[in-house]
């Protein structure tokens, strides 16, 4: 399979499928720090970053905001004293798309930027 962050999203649209669950397994292995999650019935995916301080953190989270305008496909992003966490997943179909997948690589890829 090529590497989820050389990957583009496709554009959201409400009939797009949902990942299945296999699709799912198979696609949490390129990003094993992520976690897979419900949230009230919506399938995400979530990570925590850490840094020493809230101005890296910001930064962080100011890169995370224009790779989410490049793909427009767009997280939640949470930033806190040393901490961004960012949560994906597709609000068009309210659960998990492989655009979610491939943000999440392309968001990991962002730390060795
Ligand atoms: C109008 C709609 O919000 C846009 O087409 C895009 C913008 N960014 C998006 N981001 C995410 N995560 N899911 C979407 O469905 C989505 N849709």
């Amino acid at each position: 399979m090529t590497d989820l962050s050389q990957q583009k999203c496709e554009a959201c649209r409400a009939d797009a499928p949902k990942v299945s669950d296999d699709e799912l397994k198979e696609l949490m292995g390129q990003i094993p720090d992520w976690t897979p999650m419900a949230r009230d019935g919506v399938m995400q995916l979530e990570r925590e970053f850490k840094f020493k301080n809230f101005k890296q953190a910001m930064a962080f989270s100011n890169k995370v905001g224009e790779l989410a305008e490049a793909e427009f496909h767009h997280p939640s992003i949470l930033l806190e004293w040393g901490k961004v966490t960012v949560t994906w997943w597709t609000h068009a179909i309210n659960g998990l798309h492989k655009n979610d997948f491939i943000c999440a690589a392309k968001t990991d890829a962002l730390l060795s930027d």
